[in-house]
């Protein structure tokens, strides 16, 4: 995909939900042309993940010991894991899952009112079509600033159904709270300070959320509900579906699916940890497939550093044994949906 020609503004294409309502023919621009990582396979097998209990992790005791070397064999070979006893209770995820699926079933005039503008990312819609010939997504999505709160731009803020708003704040301040627990047991689980990650990670992170929903779709096996990609976050919690599979993560480039846990949370490394860390823990391949019968709807909360802030290597991470491997990074988010939606890896730009 080395070739796409880059457009001067995103030139918007049609919500899914609408193809799928207007019974449109799918256009080639939905079939998936990146074969980098291989097709979709029907035999796709299920990932045997690691569960990791925050609870237990948090014990000084040899059972938190224990914990800590789940995490750190999790990390650095799947990059992701499921974490269960992580303290959100199941009403407010239950809550979660159902102002998202509300939302979306709107009809389509009330969730216009929230609808992207062509320069902005936040926002309902789909994502920036910023090249000619890039891969559509089988995706619509809300996309929304959550903090650092001054930058929420509540005019993308739905305030149907009544209580979004109020369980995304919520929510927000519960997945930040997890993110930095993470973040001080990831630097833990390589023997460093607990603070090493965080000093990186700043006291005003970025996180966005964002609400995918796929609807079914009449090829599945040439469209995809999110191309091959890694997350640019330091740390992704996704709370998937409650009953329809579709994500599956890349190990030694063969392809796994992600089982369903319900009111576990998926922990993903994003490229930024995996930078820090200088390249032990690792910030997997991931793809969401989509299926022609049913709908699928899950929400990622990308927990990024805050911005303005350089990201490189932490210095205990760097020996002879182990050479620097990344370059220094500031504002990694700033380019990464340029890389994203040619189907390459922003995380290759700063490698050494
Ligand atoms: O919906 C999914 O399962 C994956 C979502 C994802 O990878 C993303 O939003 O970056
Ligand atoms: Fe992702």
């Amino acid at each position: 995909m080395a070739g796409l020609s880059p457009i001067t503004a995103d030139i918007g294409c049609k919500l899914v939900q609408e193809i799928v309502k207007d019974g449109d023919e799918i256009s080639d621009k939905y079939v998936s042309k990146d074969f980098q990582y291989g097709a979709i396979d029907d035999d796709v097998p299920i990932m045997d993940i690691p569960v990791v209990d925050m609870k237990v992790l948090t014990s000084s005791s040899a059972c938190g010991r224990e914990e800590l070397g789940k995490l750190q064999s999790a990390l650095s070979s799947w990059g992701c894991f499921q974490a269960i006893n992580h303290g959100i209770e199941e009403s407010l995820l239950d809550e979660v899952h159902k102002v998202s699926r509300q939302f979306f079933d709107l009809s389509m005039e009330e969730k216009q009112k929230y609808a992207r503008a062509a320069d902005d990312i936040d926002g309902y819609g789909n994502d920036m079509v910023l090249y000619e010939n890039q891969t559509l997504d089988w995706n619509d999505r809300i996309y929304l600033k959550v903090h650092p709160e001054n930058d929420r731009k509540l005019k993308y803020w739905p305030e149907n159904p009544k209580s979004f708003r109020e369980i995304l704040e919520e929510y927000t301040s519960r997945s930040k709270l997890i993110a930095e627990e993470l973040l001080k047991y990831m630097a833990r689980c390589l023997n460093l300070p607990d603070d090493r990650f965080l000093k990186q990670y700043g006291d005003r992170p970025v996180i966005y959320a964002r609400f995918n929903f796929y609807p079914p779709c009449p090829r599945p096996k040439l469209v995809r509900g999110l191309k091959s990609h890694a997350d640019g976050t330091a740390i992704t919690i996704l709370l998937q579906d409650k009953e329809v599979e579709g994500l599956q993560v890349l190990k030694d480039n063969k392809w796994y699916r992600v089982p369903i846990m319900p009111y576990a949370l998926l922990v993903i490394v994003g490229d930024q940890v995996e930078i820090m860390s200088n390249g032990l823990l690792k910030s997997p391949v991931h793809r969401a497939v989509t299926n022609s019968e049913k709908e699928r709807i899950t929400v990622a909360m990308f927990c990024s550093p805050e911005s303005g802030i350089d990201i490189e290597p932490v210095e205990e991470l760097i020996d002879d044994k182990r050479p620097r491997l990344y370059k220094t990074a500031k504002d990694y988010l700033a380019t990464y949906f340029q890389y994203y939606q040619q189907g390459k890896r922003p995380i290759d730009v700063v490698k050494i």
